[in-house]
C-alpha cells in the first residue's frame, strides 16, 4: 500500500504556488477560533534570522583556566567578544574588543545565570515560531554554523536528556497534528536524511555498507536542486520519526578529533515535509499547504594547526573548509544584493554540493534561520563565526505561502491524466525491453515512469485521506442529525403542557392550547420530515463516496510500484 511504501523524492510534485485568496482552518487557526485567510501574493520573506550561542567551558578549557571572553547582554540581544590579555608575542595585529547585535543571544555558559538560555529557550525562541510558518505553509530551514566542538550538535540533535530543535521540532508537530479537532483537514508528513561527505551525497536512512554508495544532484527548472533516489519515508507518529532521526543518526560519519571527541564529518540535512489538506464540504474542494522543514547540523570549520589533524581527518576537513568558504562566498553574495538590490552577483552555489542543495533555502523560497555557535574562549575562530553572522543578516529572502486549491473533479482528472502517461511510458519501455536496446532516451524514460508512479501513489494515497476526511465529517453530520431526530421524536411523543395564563377565561383556554398543540405538531412533523430527507441524502452521499475511492484504492493496488 502507498502508504507504506518508502517513496522517493521527486522534483516535479506539482507546483503549489497559489497566489489565490483561500480559507484555511489549520491548527493555529482554528485553535485561536480565527479564519486565516492567506494575502494575494503575499510574498514578505523578510532577512535571515541570525542567532549565536554561547556554550558552556568544556573540561579541556577548564584545565587551561582559559578566560570566558564573551559576554552577553539579554536586554539588547548584543553580544560583545573581548580580545584575550594574554596574546601571542609573535602576532603582529592588535586584538579588539567587538560588539555584535543578533535577533537572539542565547547564552549557554553557565547555568547559575539568570539569563543562562538551555535546550528549551532556544526551541521556544526559535523552534517554535519556525513550525508556526510551516503550519502557515512557508518552507523553513535552520542551520547551525560554526568552529569544531562550538556545540552545533548539542543544539541541533542534542543528548537524550537535554534534546535539541530537530526532536523537540518532531515532537511539537505531531502533538499540534493529534490535536487539531477539525474534522476537514488531513495531514502527511514524510522524512528524509542525508549528509554531504567529502563532497558525495549518502543517503543516512540506507544502511551503511561496506562500499560507499553516493546518490546524484540534479537541478529542476520548477522545484530546484534535489537529489535523485533520495529515501524519503511516510512517518505517521513521533515514535516512527524518532526512529529514523536516530537510525540517520547512526549511520553519520563522525570521528574523534582533538577539538572534538565526537566531532561531525559531514553536514547533516534533516528534512521533514508536511502536506496539510483541508476540504471544503460544501464546494467539494481541497486546499493543500506544504511546507519543507529542513533542519541542518553542518560540520564545523577547523583548522588543520589546532586539530593537528592528518591523512583521512585531513582530507575531510580540507573539503569541510572547502564547502564552509563556499558557503560564506554565497552568504557574501547574497548579502551584497540584499544591501544593493540592483547589483546582481552570480551566486556561486553550484561551487560545492552543500550550498547548491541549501540553494532554495540561502536565498529562494524559504523562512531562513542561522544559529552561530561559538566557543567562548577561542577569540579568532569566534570572531570569525560572528563576522559570517553579521552578513547572514543581510539576506533577504522570498518565502511564499505554497498553497494550492483544486475542486475534487480536478484531482480526479489529474489522476485519470497521470494513469494515462503511466500507460503511455509503460507500453514504450515494453517496447524496449523486448528489442533490447538500452539507449539513453529509454533510461530517462524510465526514470521519469518511476516518479510518475511515485507521484500517481502520493495523490492516491491522498484522495483516500480526503476521502476519509469526509467520511468523518458526514459521519459527524449524521450523528448530530440522529440526536436532533431523536429529540424531536421525543417532543412529539411528550409533548410539553402549555403554561395556563390566568388573565384569560377557561372556556378560551381549552381552545387555544388545542391550537396550539395542534400547531406544535405540524410544525414537528414538517421538521421531522426534512430531517429524514436530510438523512437520506447524507447516506447516500456517503456511499456514493465510499464506492467512488474504494474503486481509486483497488487501482492503485493493482499499480507496479517498482517496475
Ligand atoms: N550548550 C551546551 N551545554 C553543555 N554542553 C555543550 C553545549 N554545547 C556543546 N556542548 C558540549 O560541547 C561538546 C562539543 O559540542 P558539539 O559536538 O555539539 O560540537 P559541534 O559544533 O557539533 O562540533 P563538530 O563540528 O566537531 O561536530 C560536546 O561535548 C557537547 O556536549
Amino acid at each position: 500500500m502507498a502508504s507504506n511504501a518508502r517513496m522517493r523524492s521527486s522534483a516535479s510534485t506539482p507546483s503549489l504556488r497559489s497566489s489565490t485568496p483561500v480559507q484555511f482552518r489549520g491548527y493555529r487557526e482554528s485553535l485561536q477560533g480565527q479564519t486565516y485567510v492567506q494575502k494575494s501574493g503575499d510574498n514578505s520573506g523578510g532577512n535571515v534570522k541570525v542567532v549565536v550561542r554561547v556554550r558552556t567551558l568544556l573540561p579541556r578549557e577548564l584545565d587551561k583556566e582559559a578566560p570566558c571572553l564573551v559576554e552577553m547582554n539579554p536586554n539588547t540581544q548584543s553580544t560583545i567578544l573581548y580580545a584575550p590579555t594574554v596574546t601571542d608575542q609573535n602576532m603582529k595585529r592588535k586584538l579588539e574588543k567587538k560588539l555584535f547585535t543578533f535577533d537572539n543571544s542565547f547564552w549557554s555558559v553557565n547555568p547559575e545565570d539568570d539569563h543562562y538560555a538551555d535546550q528549551d529557550d532556544v526551541y521556544n525562541c526559535l523552534g517554535e515560531e519556525f513550525l508556526d510558518h510551516n503550519f502557515e505553509g512557508y518552507h523553513t530551514c535552520i542551520f547551525a554554523y560554526g568552529q569544531t566542538g562550538s556545540g552545533k550538535s548539542y543544539t541541533m540533535m542534542g543528548t537524550s536528556e537535554k534534546p535539541g530543535l530537530i526532536p523537540r521540532t518532531c515532537e511539537d508537530l505531531f502533538q499540534r497534528i493529534e490535536s487539531n479537532d477539525c474534522p476537514n483537514i488531513s495531514y502527511t508528513v514524510r522524512v528524509s536524511y542525508f549528509e554531504v561527505y567529502n563532497e558525495h551525497v549518502r543517503d543516512l536512512l540506507v544502511p551503511k555498507k561496506d562500499t560507499p554508495y553516493y546518490l546524484k544532484v540534479r537541478e529542476s527548472p520548477t522545484e530546484g536542486p534535489y537529489i535523485k533516489d533520495l529515501t524519503e519515508v511516510p512517518v505517521k507518529n513521533l515514535q516512527e520519526v524518532l526512529k529514523y532521526m536516530r537510525q540517520g543518526d547512526t549511520s553519520r560519519s563522525v570521528a574523534s578529533t582533538k577539538m572534538n571527541d565526537v566531532s561531525s564529518r559531514s553536514h547533516a540535512v534533516f528534512t521533514l515535509v508536511l502536506k496539510q489538506i483541508y476540504h471544503d464540504m460544501e464546494r467539494d474542494e481541497t486546499t493543500e499547504r506544504l511546507a519543507r522543514i529542513r533542519l541542518v547540523d553542518l560540520a564545523g570549520s577547523e583548522r588543520a594547526k589546532s586539530t593537528e589533524a592528518t591523512g583521512q581527518r585531513l582530507r575531510e576537513g580540507s573539503n569541510i573548509n572547502k564547502s564552509l568558504t563556499t558557503l560564506g562566498r554565497v552568504i557574501a553574495a547574497l548579502a551584497e544584493s540584499g544591501n544593493n538590490p540592483r547589483r546582481k552577483d552570480v551566486v556561486p552555489y553550484r561551487d560545492s554540493v552543500l550550498t547548491w542543495l541549501l540553494k532554495d533555502s540561502l536565498g529562494g523560497n524559504s523562512k531562513t534561520a542561522m544559529i552561530a555557535c561559538i566557543s567562548p574562549t577561542d577569540y579568532d575562530e569566534t570572531l570569525s563565526t560572528l563576522r559570517y553572522a553579521d552578513q547572514a543578516k543581510n539576506i533577504k529572502l522570498r518565502a511564499i505561502v505554497n498553497q494550492d486549491q483544486r475542486s475534487s473533479a480536478a484531482r480526479d482528472a489529474q489522476i485519470e491524466e497521470m494513469s494515462e502517461t503511466i500507460r503511455t511510458l509503460q507500453l514504450s519501455l515494453s517496447q524496449a525491453t523486448a528489442t533490447k536496446k538500452q539507449t539513453e532516451t529509454q533510461n530517462v524514460q524510465l526514470e521519469e515512469y518511476q516518479k510518475q508512479v511515485d507521484r500517481m501513489q502520493q495523490l492516491m494515497e491522498e484522495n483516500r485521506q480526503i476521502a476519509e476526511c469526509k467520511i468523518r465529517s458526514l459521519q459527524t453530520q449524521n450523528d448530530a442529525l440522529k440526536l436532533h431526530l431523536k429529540l424531536a421524536l421525543e417532543s412529539l411523543k411528550n409533548p410539553i403542557p402549555p403554561v395556563p395564563d390566568p388573565e384569560e377565561k377557561e372556556n378560551s383556554m381549552i381552545y387555544e392550547e388545542e391550537d396550539e398543540q395542534e400547531e406544535v405538531d405540524e410544525e414537528l412533523s414538517l421538521h421531522l420530515e426534512d430531517l429524514m430527507k436530510d438523512l437520506g441524502n447524507f447516506r447516500k452521499k456517503l456511499a456514493d463516496d465510499s464506492g467512488r475511492f474504494s474503486g481509486k484504492i483497488r487501482y492503485l493496488q493493482e499499480l507496479p510500484v517498482n517496475c
